[in-house]
């Protein structure tokens, strides 16, 4: 059976966004009058990024959005292959900018976007509902716009237990602590925090769960423990940790040259979820997640790769549960 054939995944984006990138010859100096390397404008949002990655590495993929049609967003992701259904929008697509410096160093600067009414929330709802009844996934991922309630993320896992559908979530602040606060009614198949956004709710620190990332993988079964399937820990430099109710592993990504981070965990979130449709082992999705991360990583602004420019090969999973490979 083909990828093709074995998993659709359908992603809602629900605050959309034009990723420009500006690379600069040096550091960023606040306050400083600085030229220019590039610039560059990329349709973006978790979700999009998501179903990029999926378009191809030749799943099928669907990206639920607000927009309108005629709006060159949607054009630019259509003429990439990907199909698109856009809702009703409150305004335009907002922009978000990200600065990037030769080291690697990535700044984001993100905008809030257009402030929604519930009867936005609700056409956009119901395209996400349509869809995912032929889901194999459904990724919910990326802020919410100004006026949604924060508690939205969790009020859509739970309909979505209508579908047949694995539900995976990628958010932070408000929409994530209400969704870690509505455990377990809304848990979800599987949530990508990173390691800031677990410390914000499970207490503990960023760096230290790069460090010792046992640390986060105990922070991580908190979440499993309130009944969420799986746990993918993006640690940036330092790889992921998966969780499940079965083990927890570790793995550490090949060595890059960090270009720009952007989009880099919404890559992790993708390749674990080709894993899954793959059928594939914890530590086999746990391999994919890292090998997608650091490949997007080492790619500009918000390029999202494929498989040929991942190296699976060179990501090294160990269980942590066992400590061994
Ligand atoms: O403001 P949000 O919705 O949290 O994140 C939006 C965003 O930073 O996420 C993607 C990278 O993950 C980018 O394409 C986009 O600009």
């Amino acid at each position: 059976m083909s990828d093709r054939q074995a998993g659709k995944i359908v992603t809602l984006t629900p605050n959309p966004s034009n990723d420009r990138t500006v690379t600069l010859a040096g550091p960023l100096v606040r306050g400083a009058v600085q030229r220019l390397l590039s610039v560059t404008i990329q349709a973006g949002g978790k979700g999009v990024n998501i179903s990029r990655a999926a378009m191809s590495a030749g799943l099928e993929t669907e990206a639920v959005f607000p927009a309108r049609p005629e709006d060159p967003f949607v054009t630019e992701l259509e003429s990439a292959g990907i199909r698109c259904y856009p809702a009703p929008p409150a305004g335009d697509v907002r922009i978000n900018l990200a600065i990037t410096e030769p080291d690697g160093t990535t700044t984001k600067l993100n905008s809030p976007g257009a402030t929604v009414t519930s009867a936005h929330l609700d056409d956009l709802a119901a395209a996400l509902l349509d869809r995912a009844a032929s889901a194999t996934w459904v990724v919910l991922a990326g802020s919410l716009p100004p006026g949604a309630p924060d508690a939205w993320y969790a009020e859509l896992v739970q309909a979505l237990r209508s579908t047949q559908a694995q539900v995976a979530v990628d958010t932070s602040e408000g929409p994530l602590s209400a969704l870690v606060a509505a455990l377990p009614s809304a848990a979800p198949d599987l949530m990508k925090p990173n390691g800031s956004e677990l410390a914000s709710f499970v207490g503990g620190d960023e760096d230290a769960y790069e460090a010792d990332p046992a640390l986060a993988a105990a922070a991580a079964r908190q979440l499993v423990d309130k009944g969420v399937g799986a746990v993918l820990v993006t640690l940036g430099g330092a790889g992921a940790c998966l969780v499940t109710a079965d083990g927890a592993w570790h793995a550490t990504p090949p060595p890059i040259q960090v270009v720009s981070t952007v989009g880099a965990g919404d890559s992790s979130l993708f390749g674990y979820l080709l894993g899954d449709v793959r059928g594939g082992s914890p530590a086999e999705r746990l391999t994919l997640a890292v090998a997608y991360g650091s490949a997007a990583a080492s790619l500009p602004g918000t390029t999202i790769p494929g498989p040929s420019d991942t190296s699976p090969g060179q990501v090294l999973v160990k269980s942590i549960t066992q400590g061994q490979s």
